[in-house]
């Protein structure tokens, strides 16, 4: 049998993606508006989506769909509980860029820890070629060495920047799910962690739970001075409240790889507020080649066992 495979976002895994072993018709769309969803995969048996949505409406008008596969961690964009109904399998990828992600989170926090942004500014301005002396003193520098790091999410990612953390000296906390009175062995209540944490780092998916678990009320929960670092999910912090933590002093720094829609509105709160203690990157967390190299292998892989009748790495 030839499977029809269609890839609705090519351009977002800009590396080479290898040659299925089975017959196939492969499509490869650029980019997919949602407008585009339904007719560039009416034909498919098998869509390949980095991040164009699928929806409980786009799935019900795809009858030849067999399997969604995931060309990322994140699911948070395709109906599973759509997918279960309409015997659809889902797949994604898994541990592709555990230490690269890491990597990244650990690059926001020693950058927001020392400050980095806001000496960049001054360097940029001037005001070191004015001072009396031979340095300048602009903001506050801090120590990872003896700092507390909370993690959120202690998967692939989380469990990563443990090892790193630790590596830097810091204490690690792992948190409980918000909500759970009774933190399992070898973590700490939600509210504990925001408490006693230096850091906080997001590392959990978005689904239906997690929305919005980070806001106003949680902010204020935090250890004063706190830096958040998120290189989950946009949708797990209320952005607006997030801003005004970091106006009003609340929190010391923000470092955030994503947003609640992505590309983002220019006048996303966190795009416009150009503050020295906040870190945007445009959700390139995961974009190292070699990450993306073994994205591309583990796509194919997980394609394969499904043609095959093996189960890899789903989720429905
Ligand atoms: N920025 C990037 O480039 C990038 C790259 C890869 C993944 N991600 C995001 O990071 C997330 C984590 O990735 P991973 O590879 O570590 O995934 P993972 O599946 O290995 O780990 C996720 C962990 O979160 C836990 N979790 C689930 N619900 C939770 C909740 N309510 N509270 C606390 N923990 C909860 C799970 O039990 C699991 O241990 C992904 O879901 C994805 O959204 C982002
Ligand atoms: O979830 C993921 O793997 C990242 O967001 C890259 O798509």
């Amino acid at each position: 049998m030839t499977h029809n495979v269609v890839f609705l976002d090519r351009d977002s895994l800009p590396v080479p993606v290898p040659v299925f072993s089975f017959p196939a018709h492969c499509r490869d769309y650029p980019a997919t508006s949602l407008e585009q969803i339904v007719d560039h995969a009416i034909e498919a048996d098998i869509v390949i989506s980095n991040k164009v949505p699928l929806s409980r409406e786009t799935i019900a008008r795809l009858p030849r769909l067999k399997l969604i596969a995931i060309a990322a961690t994140g699911y948070n964009h395709v109906d599973l509980e759509a997918c279960r109904e309409r015997g659809v399998a889902v797949c994604n990828i898994r541990h592709y860029g555990d230490h690269t992600v890491a990597e990244h989170a650990l690059t926001l926090m020693l950058a927001l820890m020392k400050n980095l942004p806001a000496y960049q500014r001054d360097v940029a301005a001037g005001v070191w070629s004015q001072t009396k002396q031979f340095c300048h003193f602009g903001a506050p520098i801090r120590e990872m060495r003896g700092a507390v790091l909370g993690i959120v999410g202690s998967g692939g990612i989380g469990s990563q920047l443990a090892g790193m953390a630790r590596a830097f000296g810091m204490e690690v906390l792992f948190a409980e799910r918000k909500g759970l009175a009774q933190a399992r062995e070898g973590r700490v209540p939600f509210g504990e962690a925001l408490a006693r944490s230096d850091v906080i780092s997001l590392h959990c998916p978005l689904t239906d739970e997690t929305r919005g678990m980070i806001a106003q009320p949680e902010l204020m929960a935090m250890k004063p001075g706190a830096i958040l670092i998120n290189t989950a999910r946009g949708g797990l912090v209320d952005e607006a409240d997030l801003v005004a933590a970091l106006k009003y002093g609340q929190l010391g720094g923000a470092g955030f790889d994503v947003l609640s829609v992505e590309p983002p509105a220019p006048d996303n709160p966190l795009l416009k507020a150009r503050l020295p203690n906040l870190i945007v990157t445009p959700h390139v967390g995961w974009a190292s080649g070699e990450a993306m190299g073994r994205l591309a292998a583990q796509l194919v892989d997980n394609i394969e066992a499904f043609v095959r009748g093996e189960p890899a790495n789903r989720l429905v």
